[in-house]
């Protein structure tokens, strides 16, 4: 059985081929990523799932059941919105309860439901408070309690922790992902930012122009990325012409290499010149120079650190060399 499959799917707005014939099979209890920039047709796919849009072309099925023109409240799947959409009127255990309200779920029953959820959450006893009373992250698990009482099929997330800065959203890329492990709900989740998609995902869809680039696991995607698009999306990844890669002695096409399988040294190797060098704590990012193409090599923290104008040599396992099928 698959959770979400999509067969040749397309969504167009007028001339706008917002998702345009995608193929795609989520299994059940997996955690899905869709990446992408932005325009590229994630939150439209997240949309068909859920049933606020409809498909222009193709069809989708919901753990076997066809999902064309059955309403969202129909389909076994919730979504948590990037701004939460919680209502600043009602107490946290309402906002929690409402989608239980709604389904005609008895009073004590509907506020125990959401008591647990809040439990699941991490925010057991912040019933009585208003949305306007939490933090950003607080809300953020607020709303994921809201999807969560329904008990969802298929949890859809849209940027859910886009709003957070950043030491809390790594806390709760954390949390929702143990979360999913235990429940284990299928969540598809949408992110444009590739480090949150290879950490979280077990499955991670590249989207460009609303298609399917390349999917696969986030290692995969990240060690062998199949087109320029991908590499250069997927984790700054230098991506070196065939011109150059057959003059330094490798096959006349398309390569990646990752900015941390390049070692610095200053005797064997390819001569190279320091641009600039970037300081990022765990590590120190350099941009070089060799036959006119500019490299970045990032070197771990506690090595040395060239200065900026001085001639270095620079080498690779050949193993690190990814060539792409493909130079899109
Ligand atoms: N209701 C709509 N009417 C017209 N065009 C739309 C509509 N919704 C989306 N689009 C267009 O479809 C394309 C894909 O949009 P979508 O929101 O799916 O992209 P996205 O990858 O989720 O981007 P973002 O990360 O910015 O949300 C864009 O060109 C967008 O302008």
């Amino acid at each position: 059985m698959t959770a979400v499959r999509f067969q040749q799917v397309s969504r167009h707005f007028g001339q706008v081929r917002a998702v345009d014939r995608v193929d795609l099979e989520i299994a059940p209890g997996e955690f899905f990523a869709m990446l992408g920039p932005s325009g590229s047709g994630k939150t439209t796919c997240l949309r068909l799932i859920a049933g606020f849009e409809q498909p222009s072309g193709g069809h989708i099925e919901i753990f076997g059941e066809t999902a064309e023109g059955v309403p969202p409240y129909r389909r076994n799947v919730n979504t948590v919105f990037q701004d939460y959409a919680l209502f600043p009127h009602l107490n946290i255990l309402d906002n929690v309860a409402y989608g239980l309200m709604v389904k005609g779920i008895g009073k004590v029953e509907r506020l125990r439901a959401a008591e647990q959820a809040l439990e699941m959450v991490k925010l057991p006893g912040y019933g009585a408070r208003r949305p306007g009373q939490l933090s950003g992250g607080q809300r953020q698990r607020v709303a994921l309690a809201r999807a969560l009482v329904n008990k969802p099929k298929v949890l859809l997330l849209d940027e859910p922790l886009g709003a957070l800065d950043l030491k809390l959203r790594e806390q709760m890329q954390e949390e929702l992902k143990s979360l999913q492990r235990a429940l284990g709900i299928t969540f598809v989740f949408v992110t444009h930012d590739q480090g949150e998609a290879l950490s979280m995902a077990d499955r991670v869809a590249v989207f460009n122009n609303g298609k399917i680039v390349q999917e696969g696991t986030p290692h995969d995607i990240y060690q062998r990325p199949k087109t320029r698009f991908v590499a250069d999306f997927v984790g700054s990844s230098n991506v070196i012409a065939p011109e150059i890669m057959s003059s330094l002695g490798g096959e006349r096409r398309w390569a990646s290499l990752r900015p941390e399988a390049i070692r610095v040294g200053d005797s064997a190797g390819l001569a190279a010149t320091v641009q600039a060098t970037n300081f990022l704590g765990a590590a120190t990012r350099l941009s070089v120079e060799t036959q006119g193409t500019r490299l970045h090599v990032t070197v771990p923290a506690g090595q040395p650190i060239p200065e900026t104008g001085a001639s270095v040599r620079l080498a690779w396992a050949p193993a690190d060399v990814h060539y792409m099928d493909d130079a899109a």
